[in-house]
């Protein structure tokens, strides 16, 4: 099993290119059943969530071109045979939930198995059925598995019991092909949801209150083939300027939009890290020891909780101490027991993290437990002194794109060792 060897202490410089968004990428590929024309994207990420997601497309009966060494798909969904998306992929990428909206609207049946609960919280489905159900459709669970079934979605009023992004982007994928208007309450703003309604209304949906939290959909017959171009990846952007932030440096990142993360940005500030931003780009500096930063995780345009981890590694080396609460998952501080082996001093009261601020993080074996936590103890290490070596890295695999290659091209000292 691959693991990262980081030896700590080195300041980061030059550029860096951001990839498309993970969490936008997964849902756009999903869309592609809903079509049975050519969907183009661009600027999807080279990851195993995206290889696992083609992977289940593929097994379904999409066509798939992908030029190798680019980040162009071409999906065509003319030919889908198999309404199924199964255990051993599912169990490995909870994202796979996304395919069960769209094999609905457009076959009217659809196999999903459940996703499993992971390391950061039980994270259970029962808006997204909840929703379904509410739009005609037969759901049943047997063994593990969604069963669904519906003649034609018919479009109703929905309000979520809370925000749900993937919920959110099962729905609207459910309303474009349903008969009738569907109108989602307490939806998700994240800007990946959008990314994805703005492919939808390229396809030929009929969507309005983009960005807000009521999307307002007409359902339309058919949809028709687009091309697309994912938008930047906030949560990479976001790992990357806490590495500088937390390390020292001058770092460019290209590719990317300092208005998709606003709330981690005026943080960033308040460590001490001097931003400036373009279009296309963020540069940091940071030449201080950061101040320790208190927040709480919460949905757009808030704080997000995929970025928790990442700052906590920052706070744990900052000048004072730090509160930092996760209101989104129920068990999303599994890197804490790792930064403390790392010399961090981390108490957990509830669902808050106390951050005492320490002097130097010292380099030892670690072990990663989930996708952000994994990139948190990557910047624990990059700030370390001495030799920090990272285990099951594969988490951060899920969700990366080659992120110790784009470290090491700024200076960092990290390899991938066996
Ligand atoms: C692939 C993807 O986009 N993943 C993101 C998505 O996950 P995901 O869409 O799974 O997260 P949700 O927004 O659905 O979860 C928010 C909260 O609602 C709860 N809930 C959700 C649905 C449901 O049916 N019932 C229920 O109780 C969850 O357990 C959690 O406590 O949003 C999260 C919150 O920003 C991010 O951390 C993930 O990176
Ligand atoms: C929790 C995350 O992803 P997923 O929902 O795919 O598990 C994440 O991207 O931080």
């Amino acid at each position: 099993m691959d693991k990262l060897l980081i030896r700590g202490g080195n300041r980061l410089s030059g550029d860096v290119v951001i990839s498309g968004a993970k969490n936008a990428a997964l849902p756009i590929l999903c869309a592609g059943l809903l079509t049975a024309d050519n969907l183009h994207l661009s600027n999807i990420p080279n990851l195993q969530d995206v290889s696992t997601m083609l992977k289940l497309m593929r097994q379904m009966g999409l066509r798939i071109e992908q030029e190798a060494g680019s980040n162009k798909v071409t999906l065509n969904g003319g030919d889908i045979t198999k309404l199924e998306a199964p255990y051993e992929l599912v169990k490995t990428m909870r994202a796979s939930i996304l395919v069960l909206g769209p094999l609905l609207a457009r076959f009217g049946e659809a196999k999903v198995s459940l996703p499993g609960g992971c390391a950061i919280g039980s994270r259970p489905v029962d808006q997204h059925i909840k929703g379904l159900q509410a739009m005609g459709a037969e759901i049943t669970i047997d063994a593990g598995y969604i069963y669904a079934k519906a003649k034609r979605l018919k479009g109703t009023r929905i309000v979520t019991d809370m925000i749900t992004v993937t919920g959110t982007e099962n729905l609207l994928m459910a309303a474009v092909l349903a008969d009738g208007e569907t109108v989602l309450e307490n939806a998700a703003r994240e800007p990946e949801v959008s990314d994805l309604a703005q492919l939808l209304v390229a396809m030929g949906a009929k969507i309005e209150g983009i960005g807000t939290d009521r999307l307002v959909i007409q359902g339309v017959d058919k949809l028709h083939g687009a091309s697309h171009t994912v938008i930047a990846d906030r949560i990479e952007t976001g790992t990357f300027l806490c590495a500088v932030a937390a390390v020292g440096g001058d770092v460019t990142l290209r590719n990317t939009r300092s208005n998709l993360l606003d709330a981690a940005l005026d943080k960033l500030r308040e460590a001490g890290a001097i931003l400036t931003t373009g279009e296309d780009w963020i540069r940091v500096q940071m030449a201080r020891r950061p101040k320790a930063v208190s927040f709480r995780t919460t949905e757009y345009p808030g704080f997000p909780t995929d970025m928790q981890a990442q700052f906590m590694a920052l706070n744990c080396i900052a000048e004072g101490t730090s509160h930092v609460t996760e209101t989104i998952f129920e068990n999303r501080f599994m890197h804490v027991q790792e930064m403390n082996r790392l010399g961090a001093a981390i108490d957990i009261e509830g669902n808050t993290a106390i951050v005492k601020g320490v002097e130097k993080f010292i380099g030892a074996p670690v072990m990663a437990t989930d996708l952000r936590a994994s990139a948190s103890l990557v910047i624990a290490g990059l700030a370390a002194q001495g030799e920090t070596l990272i285990e099951r890295i594969y988490h951060l695999d899920r969700g990366y794109d080659r992120m110790e290659n784009k470290l090491s091209s700024i200076g960092a000292q990290i390899e991938r060792v066996k």
